[in-house]
């Protein structure tokens, strides 16, 4: 029986042949992530255990990205101990304002085909989409990890995606992973790892395997893969920190389950209050008023997430009742839509552009919400009170939160894109 392609990494990782699933490994880590809003306790964690020096600092990366510039004087407080520890251990690599982490770390070349990459964030398993193993950990497992330089794993199932036809205009990637969280539902895919493949998914942008991979989580994921195609080779070869090998699945790999879609007949989807599976299709909600829409996040705050609110945007006004938060996902993101003009039409038509980072995100500052107000968002959580008590969160495409942005409500966007 041939291996998939998490199985391949972390036997290459844990330098075993063909690791079973329901092994237990110990791997390599080749990248360690923690931002503003988890890496003080890991910090705590790290001097508990006594050690005083982190195993390789170059492969450490500190990001500040949920609550940037600090809203309160306690976030300020928990960047200060990571700038500390920082410096104290010879960590070059800590930024304080080039956005959303797991935008940033395949941009400044963290992220690699093959790469074991952790991070102290649930959607670290992003960056599957340039053929990474990327997963999410807790403080005290990466404390361990600072020390080690290893973290052990129980090697998961797969489940394969199979994703054929053309997307309908007006209708996006975003759609399609909202419309198998619903299917596969939020525990459906509970410690196994998806590799999503077929025609549908080898034609995406990388940008558009990060919307996919960033939401396997919500599926109950430890993974979500992509076998990386010429466009990611070519932008991870001028960016790589490290030498990399692009692995692939073998043909007769095992999957646990193989789900078959075709996008040629999907409809824009809205994940509605207050679970990501509690998916319908978008005209079953038109018609809900609105008081926000947020466009941003690591699953969409991209510049082709930008640009496809751009063209909804373009020559109207945002609804005088809605406020529109267009928060980019890093500092790169932000310059090329400032550069390309994308940033004056979404402010021209009124939209409230913050600085790069998670933002309203999370409900942590740029935008929360009072109780009884609704707001559609291009990220991924919905949870009851996420983004302030007692408001709610629709989640949906780049495309369907512009387009709610200038009627007040939930609308079809596929009408904007005649
Ligand atoms: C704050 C952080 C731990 C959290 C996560 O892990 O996902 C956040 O990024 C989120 O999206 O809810
Ligand atoms: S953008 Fe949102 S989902 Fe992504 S890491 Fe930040 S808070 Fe979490």
């Amino acid at each position: 029986m041939g291996l998939t392609m998490i199985q391949k990494i972390l036997a290459k990782a844990a330098g075993t042949s063909s690791p079973e699933p329901g092994e237990i490994v110990e791997a390599r880590i080749d990248t360690a992530m923690i931002h503003d809003a988890t890496g003080a306790p890991v910090v705590a964690a790290f001097r508990e255990i006594g050690r005083s020096r982190v195993w390789d600092p170059d492969r450490v990366l500190i990001l500040f990205d949920h609550s940037i510039p600090a809203p309160t004087e306690s976030a300020a407080w928990l960047q200060k101990i990571l700038r500390e520890f920082a410096t104290e251990q010879g960590i070059q690599n800590l930024d304080i304002k080039a956005g959303v982490c797991h935008q940033v770390m395949p941009e400044e070349g963290w992220v690699y085909p093959g790469a074991v990459v952790v991070g102290t964030d649930s959607h670290t398993c992003t960056h599957g989409a340039f053929g990474a193993f990327g997963t999410g950990i807790g403080s005290t497992e990466m404390a361990a990890v600072f020390v080690t330089g290893k973290l052990w794993f129980r090697v998961p199932e797969s489940i394969k995606i199979i994703v054929d036809g053309s997307f309908p205009r007006g209708v996006f990637a975003k759609d399609l992973i909202l419309y198998l969280c619903g299917k596969l539902t939020a525990e459906g895919a509970s410690y196994k790892s998806i590799e999503f493949a077929g025609p549908a998914v080898e034609k995406m942008s990388i940008s558009e395997r990060m919307t996919l991979c960033n939401m396997a989580i919500e599926m109950g994921a430890k993974a979500g893969m992509i076998e990386p195609n010429e466009v990611v080779l070519e932008f991870v070869r001028s960016r790589a920190r490290h030498p990399f090998e692009v692995i692939k699945a073998d043909p007769d790999a095992y999957y646990s389950e193989t789900v078959a879609v075709d996008v040629s007949d999907l409809e824009p989807q809205v994940a509605c209050p207050t679970q990501v599976d509690n998916v319908k299709p978008l005209r079953e909600v038109a018609g809900l008023l609105i008081n926000q829409a947020f466009l941003g996040s690591c699953t969409n705050g991209r510049l082709d997430d930008l640009h496809a609110a751009a063209k909804v945007l373009e020559g109207r006004k945002v609804h005088p009742h809605v406020r529109l938060l267009v928060v980019p996902a890093s500092a790169q993101v932000y310059r090329r839509a400032m550069e390309d003009g994308t940033l004056r039409i979404l402010s021209e038509a009124g939209a409230v552009i913050c600085n790069p980072g998670c933002g309203p995100c999370f409900g942590g500052h740029q935008g929360l919400m009072a109780e009884g107000e609704r707001c559609i968002a291009s990220s991924n959580r919905n949870f009851k009170g996420r983004m302030g008590k007692g408001s709610e969160v629709y989640l949906a495409s780049p495309a369907s939160v512009a387009a709610a942005a200038v009627v007040g409500q939930i609308v079809d966007p596929r009408e904007f894109f005649a």
